[in-house]
């Protein structure tokens, strides 16, 4: 049967050039949705077999909507991870000069790596926020009047798709940005273990004290586990609320992840499980002193041994 992969679209998107990467040894189909929390409950009923969204940048941070649709919901996972380079043109349609441009429509994480060229060159023009880059790009080609814009921030590939005219290229203002996505799966068999993987999870905390977060980080520390990220979310139950997205190096069969997470499901109120996948880079994990299986088995034969079990 061929795999159902969704991804943000429609085509075009810096998504679906993930996608596009990671299946060159996949095959599939390939579902275009319109959002991310689209193609996450469509993935929850499942009606497709894997989504890629995106989930992190190296200029704007965390990507909320795909941090907060893994946060809450029928468990997800991640099974693997693509990172994508991002260039951006500022596309028209035919005969638009830039000194027509009032009004640009694109994703806000695209909006927010190009705000510095805005300013030096369309201070005036105003944002627009379209659901991809690829939908301002689309919107640009088929709307006549009244979708709101008149230029739009996407990748190269979308402005040629829709016959567009590249106004500028290169617009982002830092060069090499690079943009990490997911592809997600409902949970099922793990991905194997290769030494160099990453585990994500979302942490709720019990309550609010002095010490709180560092009581979560000294589940990680204490084991030898490097952290790749960490961001906090609000809970949305109210002001102040705060819950933890992290990823750290290590498989949930390694035996220190095994430890911590066993710590962070003693001190936390909920500690949703995210899903160990191979990490792209293939970097394999530097493995501390004593802090190897055969430490973690060989202290708990000596535990075995003093209870005499
Ligand atoms: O809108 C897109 O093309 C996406 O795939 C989301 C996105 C937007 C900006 C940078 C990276 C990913």
């Amino acid at each position: 049967m061929t795999t159902r992969y969704g991804y943000l679209g429609p085509e075009g998107t810096f998504t679906q050039m993930a996608l596009l990467s990671w299946t060159a040894s996949h095959e599939g189909e390939h579902v275009p949705f319109g959002s991310v929390d689209s193609a996450l409950d469509a993935l929850r009923r499942s009606e497709i077999d894997a989504a890629m969204v995106p989930i992190e940048n190296s200029v704007e941070g965390g990507v909320s909507a795909t941090l907060d649709a893994l946060a809450s919901g029928d468990p997800l996972v991640v099974i693997g991870e693509v990172n994508v380079p991002i260039t951006f043109v500022l596309a028209a349609r035919h005969g638009v000069q830039r000194a027509d441009v009032h009004a640009v429509g694109t994703h806000s994480h695209a909006w927010a790596q190009v705000r510095g060229w805005m300013d030096r060159h369309l201070p005036h023009a105003t944002y627009v926020p379209t659901l991809s880059t690829a939908a301002a790009a689309a919107g640009l080609a088929h709307g006549e009047a009244g979708h709101g814009y008149d230029a739009a921030v996407c990748a190269p590939v979308a402005a040629a798709n829709h016959g567009l005219e590249v106004l500028a290229e290169d617009i982002g203002d830092r060069a090499g940005a690079v943009t990490r996505f997911v592809l997600v799966a409902r949970p099922g068999e793990l991905p194997e273990r290769t030494g160099a993987d990453k585990t994500t999870v979302m942490l709720f905390q019990r309550d609010d004290r002095a010490g709180g977060l560092l009581e979560l980080l000294e589940q990680f520390s204490v084991r030898g586990i490097n952290m790749t990220r960490l961001e906090s979310r609000p809970t949305k139950d109210f002001l102040g609320s705060y819950c933890f997205s992290i990823d750290f190096e290590g498989h949930v069969l390694d035996e220190r992840v095994g430890e911590a997470l066993m710590g962070l499901k003693r001190v936390c109120a909920e500690v949703r499980f995210l899903g160990s996948y191979p990490r792209e880079d293939g970097a394999q994990t530097d493995v501390a002193p004593l802090t190897g299986d055969a430490d973690f088995s060989a202290a708990r034969d000596w535990l075995r041994s003093l209870r005499g079990t």
